[in-house]
């Protein structure tokens, strides 16, 4: 989300008059979507995964309270904020909803003024945690995924690279003597020099399922999905082009006399574990920087 985008509301009621005021109401503000029963809600959920639902307890198929419960059973959705919207007005049914992780309960016949307020109140809160959550899996100086997005990424797409058979390369990329290109240009010029080498990684890893990481300190980490060992070493390759292409003057790097990279690769083979695969690859780029620098060395 960007902030600029209209947050989108879901309204599930099965009554239409409803429907039509909570949809005039929110309107103006919002990307509104209807759903007049609860099947309808959690299809609706599922394809268009609004920020907020809107969700009516009493309903003829299934009941809000389930509606919440099969949201939450399904990672896509598990995380949309809902808030009820109820005839049913006792102490305790505000707290089934509560207790079952509805984010408020208003209870009917409602005031406009309140459910405007505590929609804004509720989307305002979804974007904080929206921000939160890009903010923990960004690395600040280059903009590219940290560590932790990396790791949950190598963990979700060695799983289906196990299960399908799909092939799965990993490339680290370090570059090279970076220590004395902070010694002799100074340290904002090596966050400079870090960032257009991360810009250049994002660039050439840009397919879906592609993810350019920075690893640590100026070590970057590229997971690609879907790729074999040929085209890992292609994009490498790419890579080193693109970042010779910028001639970043390096004057006392031991390799040459510009900014360079040396990296290791490997492509997952069977019965491979993920840490194996990335074992794997930093020997290779530990090969590699023992060769000379400046070059790619992938497993065969
Ligand atoms: N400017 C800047 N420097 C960093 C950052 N993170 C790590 N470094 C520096 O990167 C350098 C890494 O040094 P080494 O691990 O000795 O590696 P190297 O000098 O690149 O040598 P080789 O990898 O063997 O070619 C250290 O001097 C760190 O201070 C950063 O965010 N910004």
């Amino acid at each position: 989300m960007n902030g600029v985008e209209t947050q989108k509301v879901l309204i599930a009621d099965d009554d239409p008059i409803n429907r039509q005021v909570l949809a005039e109401l929110l309107k103006p503000e919002y990307t509104v979507l209807l759903a007049k029963n609860g099947e309808q809600a959690l299809e609706r959920a599922a394809r268009h995964t609004p920020d907020l639902i809107l969700l009516d307890v009493m309903m003829p198929d299934l009941d809000g309270f389930e509606v919440l419960r099969r949201l939450r059973a399904e990672p896509a959705t598990a995380g949309i904020a809902v808030i009820f919207i109820s005839g049913l007005d006792r102490p305790e049914d505000e707290a089934t909803g509560l207790k079952m992780g509805g984010a408020d309960y208003i209870a009917k016949p409602f005031n406009a003024t309140v459910v405007m307020a505590r929609v804004a109140l509720h989307l305002q809160v979804v974007r904080q945690q929206r921000l939160l959550e890009h903010l923990a899996h960004v690395d600040a100086l280059t903009g590219l995924a940290n560590r932790r997005r990396f790791d949950e990424a190598l963990a979700a797409e060695w799983q289906r690279a196990s299960a399908t058979g799909a092939p799965l390369s990993l490339a680290l990329v370090d570059v090279d003597s970076f220590k004395q290109y902070n010694d002799h240009y100074g340290h904002p010029a090596g966050d400079r020099a870090l960032r257009a080498v991360a810009r250049t990684a994002a660039t050439c890893a840009h397919r879906p399922g592609h993810l350019a990481a920075r690893y640590g300190g100026e070590e970057l980490v590229l997971l690609l999905a879907d790729t074999d060992a040929a085209g890992g070493q292609q994009l490498v390759q790419d890579l080193n082009s693109a970042l010779a292409a910028l001639a970043i003057p390096h004057a006392t790097a031991v390799a040459a006399p510009v900014l360079t990279v040396s990296a290791g690769g490997a492509t997952l083979a069977p019965g491979e574990t993920a840490s194996d695969l990335f074992a794997a690859a930093d020997a290779h780029l530990y090969r590699a920087k023992q060769a000379g620098r400046n070059r790619l060395l992938w497993r065969d």
